[in-house]
């Protein structure tokens, strides 16, 4: 049988980056794809992974607990048709779990896939803004865990990360709770979050609906940019004159090199990139001012 892993967590939580992570624990014997799902229209991610030299799919634009659920199914077939040990799927920050559990009782995908695990990454830096802001589907994808890790936990003191840990206890009674900086975190200790599971993945109600009304922009650019031009643009996203950018993500060509871009809530972080695909973006928001994003990067 297939193992199906979910690597869930809100926008810009750290998926991508504990996928990375995972990929590189787990035993190079096993045959491993990754389904990438992006709520925005162009997928960064995959660019991301496919540098690392991952098979990756990609479902963009829209969600697969909604607009793309039958794109889901049919990739599900055809990789399963195949052969392969595991896979790994990443979906949008904005999933429902609850809505493809049916996807899985289909007999073609039941009786060669499984669900293996749902870990769940959860922002300390931003923990409170999307607990009240986006609260639906953060607890959603919090209580439905087999194990819940929290990112970023070294921009938080001991303190705030044990009040953080009271709040998912609230939420989710027994999935085990990581909290180590990732930069401790153990080959074992990953293999551990999807192979060990102490509890079997409790399935939710597939009844819960949330409404996906969120705006997305997704970019591509052959302009050369460079980093002081896109640290404005972020300011400016940080300031409120693109809207409410929740999520912004991209690589880009300053001339001499390509560099990607991070930002989550009001955060951002600029680093070098590996990849020779730049002229990438995208970003995901409520009311966010499409014209003027895409003015800044075209
Ligand atoms: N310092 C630090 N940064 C982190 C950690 N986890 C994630 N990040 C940063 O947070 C940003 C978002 O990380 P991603 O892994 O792309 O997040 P994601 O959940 O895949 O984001 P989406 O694309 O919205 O789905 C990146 O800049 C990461 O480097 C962490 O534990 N520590």
């Amino acid at each position: 049988m297939v193992k199906f892993d979910i690597i869930s967590g809100f926008l810009g939580a750290g998926k991508t980056t504990l996928v990375k992570k995972i990929l590189q624990s787990l035993d190079n014997k096993e045959k491993i794809v990754l389904i990438e799902n992006d709520f925005g229209e162009v997928n960064v991610d995959r660019e991301v992974l496919e540098i690392e030299g991952f098979e990756v799919y990609e479902l963009s634009n829209g969600c697969v607990c909604c607009k793309l659920k039958g794109d889901f199914l049919l990739t599900l077939k055809q990789l399963l048709s195949q052969k392969i040990d595991r896979i790994i799927f990443e979906p949008s920050g904005i999933f429902i779990l609850g809505e493809i559990l049916d996807i899985f009782k289909y007999p073609e995908i039941s009786g060669k896939c499984f669900i293996n695990s749902v870990t769940t990454v959860v922002d300390a830096q931003n923990f409170s803004k999307h607990l009240q802001g986006y609260s639906g589907f953060f607890e959603n994808q919090i209580s439905y865990a087999s194990s819940l890790v929290i990112s970023k936990s070294q921009f938080l003191n001991h303190k705030e990360i044990r009040l953080i840990e009271k709040e998912l206890r609230r939420i989710n009674l027994t999935a085990p709770i990581i909290a180590k900086d990732w930069s401790e975190l153990s080959g074992p200790d990953i293999k551990n979050l999807i192979d060990e599971n102490p509890e079997e993945c409790t399935m939710p109600d597939p009844k819960l609906f949330l409404s996906h009304n969120f705006d997305s922009i997704g970019l591509k650019t052959s302009r050369i940019l460079d980093v002081e031009k896109v640290e404005n643009i972020l300011e400016t996203c940080k300031n409120g004159g693109f809207g409410n950018v929740i999520r912004g993500k991209g690589i880009l060509n300053s001339g001499d090199r390509f560099f990607e871009f991070n930002y989550v809530d009001g955060q951002y972080t600029i680093s070098e990139s590996t990849s020779s695909a730049s002229g990438v973006v995208s970003f995901i928001g409520k009311k966010l001012a499409k014209d003027k994003l895409t003015a800044a990067f075209q």
